[in-house]
């Protein structure tokens, strides 16, 4: 269970980027956050894992505040939510396994973790993943030879290798063709479905968000304008949503 209370963010140029945002999100939750351009969606999600931090507000992960935890927990915590990257961040000229391995390198020591050493157990663990995600037949292809639906999945299967409690993913269909995003929101449901791993996606594509999630935030502003189903986004919410920025409705 997450749970936000109030968080709020003001950058160093003095912009309030989010203000007093509230929600929360049970276990094994799809959740998608959508708004326009400039909302405050992935400012919320760096909130998440701290990657920014907030002046105001809690984010309680099990109920414990993340916001006050110190580094040795931060790091615990960190290591319980996995990342889907919009453009994968994988490395090119590595194969898909070896890319997979990096999921599980928060949990090994340094220097086994530099040198490249993984144990048996993670081999298999790794290529299962591929596997789960519709790639055993890719393992060995290097990544810079996939395509970009491929490249996400072994971003996702990199994410699970992690073993999260949590996957938070910014726009992670945002450089995929229609074909390859049904293929990789596809996964990212079933992940949150059969492994119980809570979904958090921002997401440009209203139409996408409803048919995926169980539990949508819609923010305007910084602030959230929107907390429910998917089926209660009328349309008339979805333009308290996003205002006149009409051309991301569609
Ligand atoms: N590091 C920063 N310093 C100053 N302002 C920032 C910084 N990062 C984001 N902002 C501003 O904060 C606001 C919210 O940004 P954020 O990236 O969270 O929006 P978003 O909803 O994710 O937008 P998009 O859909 O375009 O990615 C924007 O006005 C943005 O310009």
């Amino acid at each position: 269970m997450l749970e936000i209370k109030d968080i709020s963010k003001t950058y160093d140029n003095g912009h309030k980027a989010i203000k007093n945002i509230s929600f929360s999100i049970a276990d094994g939750e799809f959740l998608s956050i959508i708004g326009p351009s400039g909302a405050g969606k992935s400012t919320v999600l760096r909130s998440i894992n701290q990657l920014i931090t907030d002046d105001s507000g809690q984010i309680l992960f099990n109920d414990q505040d993340i916001r006050q935890a110190n580094k040795q927990q931060l790091r615990k915590i960190r290591a319980q939510i996995g990342m889907v990257f919009q453009n994968y961040n994988l490395v090119g000229r590595l194969s898909a396994i070896e890319n997979v391995l990096h999921g599980a390198l928060g949990r090994k020591s340094t220097i086994s973790g530099a040198l490249g050493w993984y144990t048996l157990s993670e081999k298999q663990s790794a290529a299962a993943l591929l596997d789960l995600v519709g790639l055993g037949d890719f393992i060995y292809t290097r990544a810079n030879e996939l395509s970009g639906g491929q490249m996400q999945r072994v971003g996702i299967a990199r994410a699970l290798m992690q073993e999260p409690k949590i996957i938070l993913t910014d726009e992670p269909i945002a450089s995929l063709d229609p074909q390859s995003t049904t293929v990789v929101m596809d996964y990212l449901k079933k992940i949150a479905v059969e492994m119980n791993i809570t979904v958090i996606a921002n997401l440009h594509q209203v139409e996408i968000a409803k048919k995926y999630s169980d539990h949508i935030v819609g923010i305007n502003n910084g602030q959230v304008v929107f907390n429910g189903q998917p089926n209660e986004l009328t349309p008339a919410q979805i333009v308290n949503v996003y205002g006149n920025d009409v051309g991301a409705i569609e």
